[in-house]
């Protein structure tokens, strides 16, 4: 057998030096297609034969599409591992891996401060409804001709977090700064140690005592509008929505609509359902705060999620198993 082949699937962007040290131990290569019908034609070819493992970016789904369960299938035979530059993996169909017998891991932790933080702006953005009047400023409008309404304090609200995973441990540690009382729901109960005094209540309840609900969870099959209608119908009037995890764990129709009649507030966005589309009522609504899917978007974050997946590509190399695997495989 030669040497094992790397296959990076977009750029390195800041841990040059790492990535260029795997080179002593494989060949780094780079796919000749940039769609996937391309990407397709190229694993059938053979010509990313011996690949054991990739290192795949986020943004590389513009070359590949989705590592859904055809793509897999086409993937060479020796690709054992995928390592995905990211917290959040819902690109890729880990199910389908498992059958194929491939492992992934994932960036957790080295996200979880950055997106915390973006969190924290979205909160007091949204509950200060300082959006419009940031526009109105820069027109020329002082705060704007009516002026917003008066905005409203974290300090004593209810902040109900959905999904505590490092994010949400992250953003409960940070909050308490501003006095605001913490309880979360997840599908089990944290230890004190880990839910830091946090309450732990049933999902209805989150829904019910919530002034302010962040959305910090995984987007998968169950979680796909865990947040629609019906969920909107239990909140309290009045309350802000926070979502810093995937678009689609929220019906964005639905909350255009619970926005428009006043059941919402408003919110703080930085992920949608259909990336870089965003949904007409949000874009129309200068109450909203809105970002770009920005929650990772700093250079020491980005280093940091670098570095840890090359340490999964190395991990492979030196030793045949990566440091972490999604949770869906571990224990596998
Ligand atoms: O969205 C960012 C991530 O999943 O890391």
């Amino acid at each position: 057998m030669g040497r094992p082949k790397v296959l990076l699937l977009g750029e390195i962007e800041h841990a040059h030096a790492s990535w260029g040290a795997l080179s002593e131990l494989a060949d780094l290569v780079q796919p000749e297609a940039s769609i996937r019908e391309e990407f397709l034609d190229e694993c059938r070819s053979g010509k990313l034969d011996g690949v054991l493992v990739t290192f795949r970016t986020f943004n590389s789904v513009d070359i590949t599409g989705l590592f859904d369960e055809e793509l897999i299938k086409n993937l060479p035979a020796s690709l054992k591992f995928i390592c995905h530059n990211g917290a959040g993996y819902d690109q890729i169909d880990v199910h389908a891996c498992t059958e194929r017998g491939i492992r992934v891991s994932n960036t957790p932790t080295a996200v979880d401060d950055a997106t915390a933080d973006a969190n924290v702006f979205l909160i007091l953005g949204a509950l200060r409804g300082f959006n419009t009047s940031m526009f109105a400023l820069r027109e020329g409008k002082w705060r704007g001709h009516p002026p917003p309404p008066l905005g409203h304090d974290p300090q004593g609200k209810t902040l109900g977090i959905l999904g505590m995973g490092g994010i949400g441990r992250n953003l409960k540690r940070k909050v308490e700064a501003f006095d605001m009382k913490v309880i979360y729901y997840n599908r089990t109960k944290l230890s004190d140690e880990l839910s830091g005094g946090a309450e732990y209540v049933s999902f209805d309840e989150l829904l019910e005592r919530s002034d302010v609900l962040s959305l910090n969870l995984p987007l998968n099959k169950h979680t796909r509008h865990i947040i629609s209608k019906k969920e909107f119908e239990k909140m309290k009037r009045g309350v802000v929505i926070v979502n810093t995890a995937r678009g689609a764990v929220i019906d964005e129709a639905a909350l255009a609509k619970a926005l428009d009649s006043g059941k919402v507030w408003s919110c703080g966005l930085d992920v949608f359902e259909d990336e870089p589309k965003i949904h007409p009522g949000l874009v129309a609504n200068p109450h909203v705060m809105l970002l770009p899917h920005m929650g990772t978007w700093t250079v020491e974050t980005q280093t940091k999620m670098e570095e840890w997946n090359i340490g999964n590509v190395r991990a492979v190399l030196e030793r045949g198993e990566l440091n972490n695997v999604v949770p869906e495989q571990a224990g596998s």
